[in-house]
């Protein structure tokens, strides 16, 4: 569980590549075994910000400090703490799965006895335990990812950055991976920072997120917190589902008292209601006294493809980030 302590603090970090400023002005604090998430579309600075963290960078102004130390004066200590997984990791596809791993432990001068165990422990901690001895050219994107953060792990860190973790990955895998982030987070206390411009699957995990765009954080929070300030003192559109979909059911809605719009969205109803409205409570009962089943009911902009897109509007971008 998370705690006050903030491990990941920076100053108004800033980062210029001549006329390009990557990142703007960053003041971000993440705390003791929280999963946050650093949302934007490419470009958005997000990778620029990593490796800022890592020392691999150095910033232009401003500072970035893990655990106290300053990144860019301390580039070993904070190696030696934070384990990141970029977002095209490199193995050795001629050596198995073990000896990867045993390799990366000899670089963190882990003493070969000590090593094995926490090999063979890493491994099935990822679900890898059965394939130690396969070559990693015979993995999948999935079983890679996954063998990247048994990488990670052999060295213990407290910090793990994870680069767009997902990406590539079939849904089962994502489900996987992300269960293990946050066993990796809830049961062995990291504090896990994670890049992603794929929103439904971070929303599931992050305790909060940053949303990043042309360098520059434009909102923090849970979740369910930005959702509220996005559609404050906007009026509530739900989507709704309902059987039998009939003319009748269109001409139903469109008379509830409150509802101010209606119209067909793909498979979905969208209802917009007046301001200060919210008909939800009524739907049920009413549909149900003329002869409907209500299916499924959303209210709109409250989760993170929603908030990302006012945020992206807001800033001259488009749809189709999901
Ligand atoms: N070494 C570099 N030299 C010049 N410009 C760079 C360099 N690295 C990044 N940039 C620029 O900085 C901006 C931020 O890039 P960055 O890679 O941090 O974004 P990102 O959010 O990680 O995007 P992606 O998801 O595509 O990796 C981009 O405009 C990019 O072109």
């Amino acid at each position: 569980m998370a705690t006050q302590e903030a491990v990941i603090v920076t100053k108004n970090l800033t980062k210029r590549y001549g006329a390009i400023t990557a990142v703007q002005d960053l003041n971000l604090e993440i705390r003791e075994g929280e999963i946050f998430g650093l949302l934007g579309p490419n470009g958005a600075g997000k990778t620029t910000t990593i490796l800022m963290l890592l020392g691999l960078t150095e910033p232009t102004s401003g500072q970035a400090l893990v655990k106290g130390l300053d990144a860019t004066r301390h580039p070993l200590e904070v190696k030696r703490i934070v384990g990141y997984l970029p977002d095209n990791v490199g193995f050795y596809d001629d050596l198995t799965a073990r000896e990867n791993l045993l390799y990366t432990a000899g670089l963190n001068q882990i003493p070969p006895a000590e090593a094995e165990k926490r090999v063979a422990l890493c491994l099935e901690q990822v679900g890898l335990g059965n394939e130690a001895n396969r070559k990693v050219k015979e993995f999948s994107r999935g079983m890679r990812q996954r063998l990247g953060i048994a990488d990670v792990m052999v060295k213990d860190p407290d910090v793990i950055i994870l680069d767009e973790p997902t990406l590539g990955i079939d849904p089962e895998g994502v489900r996987e991976l992300l269960s293990l982030i946050v066993r990796l987070s809830r049961e062995g206390g990291k504090t896990v920072l994670l890049s992603s411009h794929l929103l439904h699957q971070v929303q599931q995990i992050c305790d909060r997120v940053g949303i990043f765009v042309g360098g520059r954080l434009l909102a923090v929070g849970p979740v369910a917190l930005l959702g509220q300030q996005v559609m404050a003192g906007k009026p509530l559109e739900v989507e709704l589902q309902a059987a039998p979909d009939d003319d009748g059911l269109m001409a139903a809605l469109g008379s509830l008292q409150g509802v101010t719009g209606v119209e067909r969205q793909g498979a979905y109803i969208r209802l917009r209601c007046a301001p200060g409205c919210d008909v939800r409570s009524e739907l049920t009962p009413y549909l149900a006294g003329r002869g409907y089943t209500l299916l499924y009911l959303r209210a709109r902009g409250y989760d993170l493809d929603d908030i990302y897109r006012q945020y992206f509007q807001g800033e001259g971008y488009n749809d189709g980030l999901a």
